[in-house]
């Protein structure tokens, strides 16, 4: 499947004014966006400015009231049942809280996407749904726990290893670290950005992490006033004279992250 090409960098997902609303009320305005293959774009945006909903929109479960979304070269709207099938299948989604299924085990909650799209034999299924699990760093013996006896990080790695289940170029994340501890929202920053460097996947995450924001992600794309108000990396986004992206990237929490992250000159001095 062919992508576009936009300097020599791959756009894998390509939103051309997008317009989104619900009745008279307008979410999104001819908004634009590209993401490029193999980055790691963290999407920003004040609370109600539509991250879910532009997000939703890409996936095809909203609609849009114009405007063009590309995923893989595709033009989803104008594509085939047949060319829509192999894009969903090159999409794996970890929606917010986890959103697996309570009455399926992890490894049936795996399977889903195979049994979906897929003809596999039962035995395979179980062999691509183990590895899945030791990819995102479970034990083995998770494969058959319910989701009720999961601990919160357990649930979003097994929620990560069924999005990774079909083996997809682009993975969206819905705010993947909320509600979990820092220790173990670190350590699944790290697992993203290994999958990423290891599976050469492309993710699209929506969250409120500024630790995320500042460990993992590549660029960094904010949401406001219905469409992308700046785009690029954190150096841009320190550099941005927007109110919202002032005070978010410098205000006093994104300070205290970026002297962990990289503590200051004179503190590296005294050490
Ligand atoms: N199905 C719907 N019908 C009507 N309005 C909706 C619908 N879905 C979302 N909205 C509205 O669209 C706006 C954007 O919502 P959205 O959930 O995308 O915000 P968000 O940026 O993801 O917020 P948060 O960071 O709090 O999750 C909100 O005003 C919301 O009320």
């Amino acid at each position: 499947m062919a992508t576009e090409k936009s300097d020599d960098r791959q756009v894998v997902l390509s939103v051309r004014d997008v317009t989104v609303g619900f009745g008279n009320k307008i979410v999104l305005d001819k908004l634009n966006l590209d993401i490029y293959r193999g980055e790691i774009l963290g999407f920003v945006g004040a609370s109600g400015t539509g991250k879910s909903v532009l997000m939703r929109t890409v996936l095809g479960l909203l609609q849009h009231r114009s405007g063009t979304i590309k995923i893989l070269g595709v033009d989803y709207d104008n594509a085939s049942e047949e060319e829509r099938m192999t894009v969903d299948m090159r999409l794996g989604v970890l929606f917010q809280h986890g959103a697996l299924f309570s009455a399926l085990t992890v490894k049936e909650n795996i399977q889903l996407p195979m049994r979906e799209y897929l003809d596999l034999p039962q035995e395979l299924m179980d062999e691509l749904a183990y590895l899945k699990i030791e990819m995102v760093g479970l034990p083995p013996d998770a494969a058959d726990k319910y989701p009720s006896e999961l601990s919160g990080g357990m649930i979003k790695r097994a929620a990560l290893a069924r999005a990774l289940a079909l083996d997809p170029d682009l993975v969206f994340l819905d705010e993947p670290t909320s509600g979990l501890d820092p220790i173990g929202a670190a350590d699944f920053d790290a697992l993203i950005a290994k999958l990423r460097d290891t599976l050469g996947l492309t993710v699209y995450m929506v969250t409120h992490d500024l630790d995320s924001l500042f460990s993992v992600c590549d660029r960094i794309a904010v949401l406001g006033q219905k469409r992308v108000l700046v785009e690029g990396t954190l150096e841009d986004m320190f550099a941005h004279d927007d109110p919202w992206v002032q005070s978010y990237f410098r205000g006093k929490r994104a300070r205290s992250v970026v002297i962990q992250e990289e503590p200051l000159a004179a503190e590296v001095e005294k050490t």
